[in-house]
C-alpha cells in the first residue's frame, strides 16, 4: 500500500535534515501508530507521506505511484489526512456543505449525495448541527466534522495526526465507532499519537521515530 524508500527532508530554514533516511512499508489493511518525542519529525513525515511536502531525496509510493508527482485531485481518492488542528481543514460555513465537499468533487449529487451525507451525519452524531457554522461548535464537534469529511469519502489510506486529541469520552466513543467501520472496510491507517491508551486499544504495530530516524518498529505490546 505505502512504501517509503531512503526518505530525506530538510525544512529550508533548518540547519539539518528533519527526516534522515527513513525506510518503511505499510501493508494494505494494516494499522500503524507513529510515536516519538516532540520535534522527532512525526508530523513532517506524515506530510511527506500525504504528498504535501516534496522530499529532498528518496520516495514515498502509494499503490505503486510516486505520491510527490500526483496532483491534489489525483491524491484525494487515494488518501485522507486528519490534521492536528481540525480548523485548518474546515472551509465551509455550514457543516452539511463541509461534509459534502469531497463527494461533490467526485461528481456525486442528488439523492446519492443526500443519502451518503445523512448516513455520515448520523454515524458521527452531527445530524442536529448539520446547518450550523462549524466554527460555532466546540472543539470535539469540529474535530468530528473533519472526521465526517473523511468518513463520507472513505479513502483506502488514512493518515491521522493526534486523532484522539480534543475528544471528551462522549466524542471519543463516537470516533471509536467510526474506527470500527474503517476496520470493517479494510482501510489502512497510520496515526501519530501521544495517547498510548488509544494506541494500545487499536494499533498492533508501533513505530518510534527519534531525531528523524526510525528507532523502533514492532509489535505495540513490546514497544509500549
Ligand atoms: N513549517 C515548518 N518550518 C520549519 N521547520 C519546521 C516546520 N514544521 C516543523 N518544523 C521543524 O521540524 C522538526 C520536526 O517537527 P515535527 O512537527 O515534524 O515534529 P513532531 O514529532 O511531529 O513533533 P510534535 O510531537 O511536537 O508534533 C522540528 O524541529 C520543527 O521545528
Amino acid at each position: 500500500m505505502l512504501n517509503i524508500e531512503s526518505l530525506e527532508f530538510q525544512w529550508p530554514s533548518a540547519a539539518q535534515p528533519t527526516i534522515k533516511g527513513v525506510n518503511l512499508t505499510v501493508n494494505t489493511g494494516e494499522w500503524v501508530a507513529l510515536i516519538g518525542d516532540n520535534g522527532a519529525g512525526k508530523s513532517t513525515l506524515l506530510r511527506l507521506m500525504a504528498g504535501l511536502l516534496k522530499p529532498n531525496s528518496g520516495q514515498v509510493s502509494l499503490q505503486g505511484k510516486n505520491i510527490a508527482s500526483l496532483k491534489a485531485a489525483q491524491r484525494a481518492p487515494l488518501l485522507g489526512v486528519l490534521f492536528q488542528e481540525a480548523e485548518r481543514q474546515i472551509f465551509h460555513n455550514r457543516v452539511w456543505d463541509e461534509i459534502a465537499f469531497g463527494l461533490r468533487h467526485q461528481g456525486i449529487k442528488g439523492e446519492a449525495l443526500d443519502d451518503k451525507i445523512a448516513h455520515t451525519l448520523a454515524l458521527c452524531e452531527l445530524t442536529d448541527v448539520a446547518d450550523a457554522h462549524p466554527l460555532d461548535l466546540h472543539a470535539g464537534q469540529r474535530r468530528m466534522i473533519a472526521v465526517a469529511s473523511l468518513a463520507v469519502v472513505a479513502p483506502p489510506l488514512l493518515l491521522l495526526d493526534e486523532p484522539s486529541r480534543d475528544f471528551d469520552s462522549h466524542w471519543l466513543g463516537i470516533f471509536n465507532k467510526w474506527l470500527t467501520c474503517c476496520r470493517a472496510q479494510g482501510t489502512t491507517i497510520l496515526t501519530i499519537s501521544h495517547d498510548y491508551t488509544f494506541v494500545k486499544q487499536h494499533f498492533a504495530r508501533t513505530i518510534r521515530l527519534a531525531d528523524g530516524r526510525i528507532a523502533e518498529d514492532g509489535e505495540t505490546q513490546h514497544i509500549l
